[in-house]
């Protein structure tokens, strides 16, 4: 790959503190296993916002895919299918999202609310009508984190051959990805006006936050940061995902991405809580070494590990997990 390009993928905001501390946020947690009664068969199967997906195990909305591998995101799609899981489409996609859905698994659609409302809507009905089953609005960027990477590497838009798909308007011109500083949570009144899909916030790191989230009647809250993309020294998301899940008290499921790299690191995030978590780095890394394949590695890797982690922790389902499993040392 272009280094320009894996910087890009990799790398984070600031001096990438929040990158390096969401990993290091798992290596300070230890399970406490218990023995003799996960007995039967493993079942990794949950349901989120109305989506059954074969493991708590989504792939999080990235950009940009075909700088990564020649088949872009349509690729990812394919591998996400292979293995039962949703895919959650990039709003700064490469490929359209009706050719992404051509891949036949679940996806849900990620959003930056737009400050033009009307292209707002237009681009949600794209993604309703492409089969999108969830809307995923994040709500971490009012304005664009401050990359050191690319701003050295002169890395700012797209090169020519290159267009986020999915935000051409009706007369086929693409307009720029804005960050709105002006959205507050009318807009998301205003989002549920306009969809009947279940919507997500994605970027929720503060408990009142997530009681505000539960109040404007969303269908699940994603606990990030980005992958440190955005605010470098936010919360890495395990230390803020129990003060959420309690926020929360059951009345919405609480999902996580950022540092997640192995199955016990999903097994330590589904027993504090998180309904399913979602993997960024390393489904880009997956789509850049073998495509759709590679993908499709990645994500059964993960859900490979975490069978074997749950059978160890004495866990026959995910729900089995808790709290006490987990310890901070
Ligand atoms: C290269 C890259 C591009 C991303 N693009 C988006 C995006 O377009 N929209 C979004 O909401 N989040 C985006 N994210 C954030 C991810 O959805 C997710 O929060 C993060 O990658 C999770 O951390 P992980 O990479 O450690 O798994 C991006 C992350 C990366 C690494
Ligand atoms: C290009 C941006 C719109 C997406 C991105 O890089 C991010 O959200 O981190």
């Amino acid at each position: 790959m272009d280094p320009v390009h894996q910087d890009f993928f990799e790398g984070g905001a600031g001096r990438e503190r929040t990158v390096a501390a969401n990993e290091r946020a798992f290596q300070r947690r230890w399970i406490v296993p218990r023995v003799l009664r996960a007995t039967g068969d493993r079942d990794l199967r949950t349901t989120v916002a109305g989506t059954p997906l074969a493991a708590p195990v989504l792939v999080a909305p990235t950009a940009f895919h075909r700088l990564a591998h020649p088949d872009g995101e349509t690729a990812t799609a394919r591998g996400a299918a292979a293995v039962g899981t949703a895919m959650v489409v990039s709003m700064a996609a490469t490929q359209p999202v009706e050719e992404i859905a051509s891949a036949g698994g679940p996806l849900w659609f990620q959003l930056y609310p737009q400050p033009d409302l009307d292209f707002t809507e237009y681009v949600v009905k794209r993604a309703e009508s492409a089969g999108c089953r969830a809307l995923v609005v994040t709500v971490d960027s009012p304005v664009f984190g401050r990359r050191e990477r690319d701003l050295r590497n002169g890395f700012t838009d797209l090169p020519s051959g290159y267009a986020c798909e999915n935000m051409r308007d009706a007369a086929g011109r693409v307009r720029s990805i804005a960050m709105d500083a002006t959205a507050g949570w009318d807009r998301i009144a205003w989002l549920r006006g306009v969809t009947g899909l279940p919507i997500l916030l994605k970027g929720i790191l503060h408990p009142a936050d997530a009681r505000l989230a539960v109040e404007h009647g969303v269908a699940g809250v994603i606990v990030s940061n980005h992958g440190g993309r955005q605010l470098d020294g936010a919360i890495p998301t395990l230390d803020a995902l129990p003060a959420v899940v309690a926020a929360v008290d059951g009345q919405i499921p609480v999902l996580l991405d950022g540092g997640v790299r192995c199955g016990t690191d999903v097994v330590v995030a589904l027993a504090l809580g998180a309904r399913a978590v979602l993997v960024g780095r390393p489904v880009v890394r997956g789509l850049a070494a073998g495509g759709a394949v590679g993908v499709r590695e990645a994500l059964e890797r993960l859900a490979t590990e975490l069978d074997l982690a749950l059978a160890l922790a004495g866990a026959r389902r995910p729900v089995d997990l808790t709290p006490d499993q987990v310890v901070t040392r």
